[in-house]
């Protein structure tokens, strides 16, 4: 982590034109925030806490009174800056880091040390060895070679503190407003980094495309390249009596995820599934997509029966989990991803955007949001296209969300659906109802009936996806 941006600082001192000493010493001249100059430390994307490979670096504010010293501290504050931030990501996730270990040639910068230690208010404890990967080694061959009984062990005896450079409070206190500052750029300039001719690496590279969800295809222009269209099939409104055989109806006619309302008769008045339906399904159909929705109170008791179910997403309210609970929404998110399954929200149709926010920015805890246009629990209910300013509000925060639009949609709500920005469309009695009446006498005719009727729905849905988004390729 301390050490990710000396490639970069070596294209200033590192040709033999200026040493890293003279560059130090411009530096440290120049007052804490380099004077109004902001870095982005993103050289090579950036991990955490955006999980973003298109990110990339920048120098923000440069004017003519900045000089080399400006550019060489402004670099060395990004990458504290921007250590700050993981930190907050460890803090928010319950760890919080009380002293950091420095080894490697980040430890020959006074300043380097010291800026990380003010801007995160930390100690940095500068190890003996600077060799740092040639001690990692070294400690896993003592504890292989049998001289420790394990890797802990082995380092308490083999990394030695040299010294340690304590944070300075002034310094820390000026940090705080330079961070805000540091903060604001990277969402700034997203979207310049969405451009592909600014030599961002190719989409598939990039992990932005679930092969799983049938990705791959060359994006619309002007759209982001790791969204696709998807038609999610909501088994609320399936024959419960046949629901392995719906689900394969509803997959062949083109259906991409089955979406499952998981509902405890008290978030919502209504008792439906449990994790046992879901891991039928998941036994009867290896491969497809479970999109479990949570409507339930507690949420974070469900998540290991359906994780042992072969859940792919689970959706969770967050009118459902109580703040400042050990399990409040960003731990459950994060305990939803552990358990590796993708995580997401759904939002009730009166619960604004605002309260999905802190699981979006600054570090990106879910991969879906679920913007309900019915209340949660039941199909069937009427459209509510004001939810719609939600998904336009959403798809301008984050080009890259699954964004489904969930209840009421069908061939006459669909594109307005698109239009705002959802790239899933989620839907139950639109594909799962329009057989009904229709159903002839005998079994094997309903199911065909039911077939054609899913089937037709499902291509109005596709089609009104693909004016947008590209479609994943039918198989
Ligand atoms: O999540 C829900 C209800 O909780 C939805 O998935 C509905 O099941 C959609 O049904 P229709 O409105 O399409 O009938």
């Amino acid at each position: 982590m301390v050490n990710r941006s000396f490639l970069l600082c070596q294209s200033l001192g590192g040709e033999g034109l200026v040493s890293y000493k003279t560059l130090n010493e411009e530096a440290e001249a120049v007052p804490i925030g380099s004077e109004g100059l902001v870095c982005l430390d993103h050289f090579q994307g950036n991990r955490t806490p955006y999980t973003d490979p298109l990110s990339r670096g920048a120098l923000a504010g440069l004017t003519l009174k900045h000089g080399r010293g400006h550019v060489f501290r402004g670099l060395i504050e990004s990458v504290c800056l921007g250590t700050e931030l993981v930190f907050e990501a460890m803090r928010k996730a319950g760890y919080t880091p009380s002293s950091v270990a420095v080894a490697g040639g980040a430890t020959n910068s006074r300043l380097w040390l010291q800026t990380h230690a003010d801007v995160s208010n930390v100690p940095m404890k500068v190890t003996r060895e600077r060799e740092a990967c040639v001690l990692g080694s070294a400690i896993l061959a003592a504890v292989g070679g049998g001289l420790f009984p394990d890797i802990p062990s082995a380092a308490r005896a083999m990394v030695h503190v040299e010294g340690t450079v304590m944070p300075n409070p002034e310094a820390h206190a000026e940090y705080k407003r330079v961070l805000e500052r540091y903060r604001a750029v990277y969402p700034a300039l997203k979207p310049l980094f969405r451009d592909q001719g600014a030599g961002a690496p190719p989409t598939a590279a990039a992990g932005g495309v679930d092969e799983s969800r049938g990705g791959g295809a060359a994006a619309a222009e002007g759209e982001t390249a790791a969204v696709v269209g998807l038609v999610n099939a909501s088994i609320l409104a399936a024959d419960m009596a046949d629901l392995s055989g719906e689900v394969e109806r509803v997959m062949a006619a083109g259906a991409d995820w089955i979406h499952v309302d998981v509902v405890d008769n008290v978030f919502a008045k209504v008792l439906t599934f449990g994790p046992p339906v879901v891991a039928s399904l998941r036994r009867r159909h290896p491969s497809v997509f479970l999109d479990v929705h949570l409507a339930v109170e507690n949420p974070h008791e469900y998540v290991d029966a359906l994780k042992d179910a072969g859940t792919s997403q689970v959706l969770f309210h967050p009118e459902a989990v109580v703040e400042g609970s050990d399990m409040d929404a960003a731990s459950l998110a994060v305990r939803i991803s552990e358990a590796g399954m993708r995580a997401g929200v759904a939002l009730r149709p009166e619960t604004p955007v605002s309260a999905v926010l802190p699981l979006l920015e600054p570090r990106r805890l879910v991969q879906c949001v679920d913007v309900l246009a019915v209340q949660p629990g039941f199909g069937g209910q009427a459209f509510d296209s004001t939810v719609l300013a939600k998904v336009e509000e959403l798809r301008s925060i984050c080009p890259e969300l699954d964004i489904q639009v969930d209840g009421g949609v069908n061939a006459a709500t669909a594109q307005a659906c698109v239009a705002a920005g959802a790239n899933v469309l989620t839907s139950g009695s639109f594909i799962f109802g329009n057989n009904t009446g229709a159903v002839a006498a005998s079994h094997v005719s309903e199911a065909a009936a039911a077939a054609a009727a899913a089937a037709a729905a499902i291509a109005e849905l596709r089609g009104a996806l693909s004016a947008k988004w590209r479609l994943p390729a039918q198989g």
